[in-house]
């Protein structure tokens, strides 16, 4: 077993080389099973930033362009053409109807199928078949998760559906072209569980496949226009999907993790080293700033350096519930706030919309809480009169830099709300996962750190926004005392009249 693992990597290695790749020497791929990280690229001299760790052709990338699939399909759009058959562009069906991600899962189970025959195959080897990502939990482990939104973004149903109405029914039209000569016809369920195991790999160890970093366009500050990622060409680049990762710093967690990145250039792409990297050291890419219920998600594993990405969402309807409760609303004039939101792009019409709140940086109230969350709010707090007048200038209300009282009051009520969402408190996870020891791979020790992450937000958001609240009512009692207004009402003591300083909503 153990040689296995290491023969595999071997042969992947030189197989590699053969497609033209250069490799550092030094670095390797080393087994760190141990710490349950599976193969990862370990430094084994030491090594300045900018340095070239290795180089891929374009051509060994794993992708549709490069596949023997696509050849096959326009051989089929010509034979169709000449055979006089009604033209039908199975090509184009292939590559613009699937899109990046499901063009590439057929094309690897293409490849897969052809077995020694691929091209790919000893990549394929080193490629895993088991996955700790949440689609491959059972519905018991899922629970641990507790309240976390994260539940319902795994999609399970929606995927397999889609795996079904594309590439299962694809492959059963097209069988003598989708499939590798001689290979017996799959049954759907075994397609839908190769099409998962493909997908499954695509996201985490899949790359977009940007242009090349010359080609890519420069805005104004001169960082690359990025296209959206979702439809950039995906390929597996094999040893740049070998590297483990942990993210970048920020400026409550200090300096980055990670130090290597992949370059794009126009026939090749290269690893290069980001910072200096010492001889028995790691070498880590960088998967992006990840809350560690996504990373869980798309990557199967945690570490507490992504803890500083956490975020806890707070659904749209919570909100309205929670506003609509302590502001008596009438329900009509909510909806008609919705609906203008809806109609000047506050947010997306459709979908049940959430924000998310984040840890805040240096006690700052207001960076936990995003803009258009903080606009969402201030819309539906507007008395009846200030809204009318703005719909009917076709305005939005302006988010204010310091917090309104009210909508502070609002967001403390959606903390307590949310975190009585989740069965167990913070305390009793912390302690939970001090009694469960570190095993960090288990997948309930990972499920207990996602949801206590989440709590813990909660507990942070919610304490700077007490201090806050206590701290600006006070002032603004001071204030109003100062100029001889009522505390409750804002309005001049003596004249009784229009507030002289404060327009005061009630709060
Ligand atoms: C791109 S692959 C990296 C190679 C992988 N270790 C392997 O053996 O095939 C991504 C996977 O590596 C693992 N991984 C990445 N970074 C990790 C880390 N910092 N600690 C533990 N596992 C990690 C996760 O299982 C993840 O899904």
């Amino acid at each position: 077993m153990e040689g296995d693992f290491q023969n595999k990597s071997d042969a992947f290695m030189a197989w590699l080389r053969q497609q033209g790749a250069s490799i550092s020497p030094k670095i390797e791929l080393a087994d760190l099973r141990s710490r349950g990280a599976g193969r990862g690229v370990v430094a084994t001299a030491d090594i300045e930033a900018d340095e070239e760790l290795f180089t891929i052709p374009r051509s060994a990338v794993l992708t549709v362009e490069n596949s023997e699939l696509l050849t096959r399909l326009r051989g089929q759009a010509i034979e169709e053409r000449t055979a006089a058959l009604p033209v039908h562009d199975l090509r184009a069906d292939f590559l613009d109807g699937l899109g990046p991600w499901l063009s590439l899962i057929l094309v690897m189970m293409y490849e897969y199928l052809k077995g020694p025959e691929s091209r790919w195959w000893q990549y394929f080897s080193i490629l895993p078949s088991k996955f700790d990502t949440l689609m491959f939990w059972s519905s018991d482990e899922l629970d641990e998760l507790q309240a976390s939104a994260v539940r319902d973004k795994i999609g399970k149903k929606f995927t397999e559906q889609m795996f079904r109405d594309n590439i299962v029914d694809m492959i059963a039209k097209h069988t003598n072209v989708l499939l590798p000569t001689g290979t017996s016809e799959p049954k759907a369920e075994e397609l839908i569980g190769m099409a998962h195991r493909m997908g499954s790999i695509i996201m985490a160890y899949g790359f977009d496949l940007e242009k090349s970093d010359n080609e890519n366009e420069k805005d104004e500050e001169g960082f690359a226009e990025e296209e959206e990622d979702e439809w950039l060409p995906k390929g597996m680049v094999p040893l740049a999907d070998m590297l483990n990762a942990e993210p970048e710093g920020n400026i409550n967690a200090g300096a980055g993790w990670n130090n290597a990145r992949l370059f794009y250039g126009e026939s090749t792409l290269t690893m290069k080293a980001t910072k200096s990297i010492q001889a028995g050291e790691e070498v880590l890419n960088d998967y992006g700033p990840l809350p560690r219920s996504d990373l869980l998600r798309r990557y199967g594993y945690i570490t507490s350096k992504y803890a500083q990405h956490d975020v806890v969402e707070i659904s749209q309807s919570m909100i309205v519930d929670v506003v609509t409760a302590d502001h008596k609303l009438k329900k009509k004039m909510v909806e008609d706030k919705l609906a203008y939101m809806a109609e000047k792009e506050v947010f997306e019409d459709g979908d049940e919309n959430g924000y998310d709140l984040t840890h805040p940086i240096w006690k700052d109230t207001r960076s936990c809480f995003s803009e258009d969350l903080l606009l969402f709010i201030t819309v539906l707090l507007l008395d009846d009169g200030e809204y009318r007048q703005l719909k009917r200038k076709g305005k939005l209300p302006e988010v204010e830099m310091d917090l309104q009282l009210d909508v502070a009051k609002i967001l403390k009520r959606l903390t307590e709300v949310r975190a009585a969402q989740y069965p167990t408190t913070a305390e009793e996870d912390r302690k939970l996962l001090a009694e469960m020891g570190d095993d960090t791979t288990s997948r309930k020790t990972m499920a207990v750190q996602v949801r206590l992450g989440e709590k813990a937000i909660l507990e942070e958001c919610r304490d700077v926004l007490c201090v806050y609240i206590e701290e600006t009512s006070y002032w603004q009692a001071f204030n109003l005392k100062r100029h001889g207004l009522d505390e409750e009402t804002g309005f001049d003591l003596e004249t009784e009249g229009r507030p002289l300083v404060f327009k005061r909503r009630k709060l």
